[in-house]
């Protein structure tokens, strides 16, 4: 039986323990949470694990990692468990758009022999993506859309007034680097876009507060060698975090299940 060690324990992570908790490949669950929620972690995981402080010094050593903390824990807290030889899972995509992450992650994954998965999150059409790059892309756009609500907290309550909105306003136009970097908890599928297909910095993206949108939406639209790619994704939100769809839980469960499965989909 595995032990997964899940780092981050809010809306996304609470939601991939209780996705999986019943499965009987999974023995046990390492947890680590910032210390203000340590108690309510520990709580909820019950008999099926336990909270730990550190990804160092562990008693028993995680057979691989999930991380759904956030863009500061990616980069304290990952590279220290790919050394260690603990192939990782992450959500935070959007911090490998930040100065050298992407060198430190390879780096720390040759020193320990191990495997980081990003995984597409909120998004449809990643596979078709990178699939398609290595023969040749000539563009790659990704719209993000959510209601005002969601991006409340962000940085782009300085760039609209997200309280009265009255019709769909485009706030952000850049890159996909710029966008993970200014809205850490909306555009991680931004740079996950970008690393999958033409590049951080090749890929434009638009982001969108719209009072009438109906869910968090995402398209890409894409062209190259291969044809036209058009997806679109509108998916739920989290209740606990109207940021985060929760179909980007679902989308690391699917890894996690893969990591468990003899047929891998
Ligand atoms: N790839 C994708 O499609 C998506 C990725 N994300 C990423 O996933 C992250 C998590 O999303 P949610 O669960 O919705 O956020 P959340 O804010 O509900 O939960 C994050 C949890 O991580 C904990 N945390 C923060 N720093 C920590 C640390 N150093 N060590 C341990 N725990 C720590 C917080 O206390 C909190 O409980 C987001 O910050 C974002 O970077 C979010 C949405 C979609
Ligand atoms: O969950 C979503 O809709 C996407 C998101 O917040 C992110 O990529 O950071």
């Amino acid at each position: 039986m595995k032990t997964i060690l899940l780092a981050g324990f809010g809306a996304m992570g609470q939601s991939i323990f209780d996705q999986l908790r019943d499965d009987p490949r999974i023995g046990r669950w390492l947890v680590l949470e910032r210390a203000e929620r340590a108690d309510d972690a520990r709580r909820k995981l019950g008999r099926h694990g336990q909270v730990v402080q550190s990804v160092d010094g562990l008693e028993t050593r995680p057979d691989f990692a999930v991380e759904c903390a956030g863009h500061e824990a990616l980069g304290t807290l990952v590279p220290r468990l790919l050394e260690q030889g603990i192939d990782t899972i992450v959500a935070s995509v959007g911090a490998l758009a930040l100065p050298g992450m992407v060198d430190r992650l390879d780096a720390a994954c040759r020193a320990g022999g191990a495997q980081l998965t990003l995984v597409p999150g909120a998004l449809a059409g990643v596979d078709a993506l990178a699939a398609a790059r290595d023969s040749g892309l000539v563009s790659v756009d990704y719209t993000g859309r959510k209601p005002p609500g969601s991006w409340q907290g962000t940085a782009a309550a300085s760039l609209c007034d997200l309280e009265h909105l009255a019709e769909a306003t485009v706030f952000f136009e850049g890159t996909a680097r710029e966008a993970a970097a200014t809205f850490p908890q909306n555009a991680n599928v931004a740079a996950m876009v970008g690393l999958a297909g033409m590049g951080l910095d090749q890929t434009r993206v638009r982001l969108i507060a719209d009072p009438a949108a109906g869910g968090n939406t995402h398209t890409i639209s894409a062209r190259g060698a291969f044809g036209r790619l058009e997806v679109m994704v509108e998916a739920a939100a989290f209740a606990s975090n109207p940021k985060t769809s929760a179909l980007a839980g679902m989308s690391i469960v699917r890894a996690v299940r893969n990591r468990l499965n003899a047929i891998v989909i």
